[in-house]
């Protein structure tokens, strides 16, 4: 197991963003985590990225503990946040040579990583363009870039294609599609069909709690629906906060 959810929960003073939630995640799945605005999806990713603290519960990645082990967890995951993690007065190449530097490779072995990751996400033709003049979309496809510099176990990519018009987000599923099997993914998304064409298993969570877990398949046979979305709207129904 990759990651193990136990019981993980946090509360803002009187809020529960997350509510009690266990689930466990294979090495190599591409697990996408749904639910409507305000679910506790970024709460859990931040959570298991050492981001926030849990008022209770832990989570286990590759072993380690989130809440007694945030250094080995550090060392085995990075993360493409919502705010994107980009240097914007730095050139595409700048940003990932200086990322690959961070995590301790050599000027040589930086240059040939950049170049690398360049390649795969498709980033070549812009490297000297510097990040803040880049579209949306290339700017993501950078930031996913960077966070596969450090050649993480686990990679978090929190709402990768927020806002991007339907060919930039095709390419960044062709370009994830790619990843798929090398490394754990876990996404978070409000487009039904991104979780259809690249997840292996779903969880949905409402107001907080794990309302179904399974593969897309699993979740239209329990509850009779004929489509994803049908789904997705009854697993989510009731007053949402
Ligand atoms: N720093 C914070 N302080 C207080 N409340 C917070 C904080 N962060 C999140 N919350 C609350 O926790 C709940 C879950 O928020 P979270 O951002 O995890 O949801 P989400 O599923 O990622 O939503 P979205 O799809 O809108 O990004 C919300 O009610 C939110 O207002």
């Amino acid at each position: 197991m990759t990651i193990e959810i136990k019981e993980l929960t946090k509360h803002y003073k009187d809020q529960v963003a997350v509510d009690n939630l266990s689930l466990n995640i294979e090495k190599g799945e591409f697990f996408a985590l749904l639910g409507q605005n305000a679910a506790g999806k970024t709460t859990t990713i931040k959570m298991l990225c050492g981001l926030v603290a849990p008022t209770s519960g832990d989570a286990y990645l590759e072993g380690a503990s989130v809440v007694h082990n945030q250094i080995a967890v550090k060392n085995n995951i990075n993360i493409s946040p919502q705010e994107t993690a980009v240097a914007p007065n730095l050139t595409v190449v700048e940003n990932l040579r200086l990322m690959a530097r961070l995590y301790g490779y050599s000027k040589i072995q930086a240059e040939q990583r950049a170049i690398a990751q360049m390649n795969i996400f498709g980033l070549l033709t812009r490297q000297h363009e510097k990040a803040k003049t880049l579209s949306g979309g290339y700017k993501r496809r950078l930031s996913v870039a960077m966070a596969m510099m450090s050649t993480p176990k686990i990679l978090f990519l929190d709402e990768p294609t927020l806002g991007m018009d339907v060919r930039a987000r095709r390419d960044l599923w062709s370009i994830l599609r790619q990843l798929k099997g090398h490394v754990t993914i876990v996404l978070t998304t409000h487009y039904l069909e991104e979780v259809e064409v690249l997840a292996d298993r779903v969880g949905i969570m409402h107001n907080g709690k794990l309302r179904a877990l399974g593969t897309i398949q699993q979740l239209m046979s329990q509850t009779g629906r004929p489509t994803f979305e049908d789904v997705f709207l009854e697993l989510t129904e009731g007053e949402s906060r």
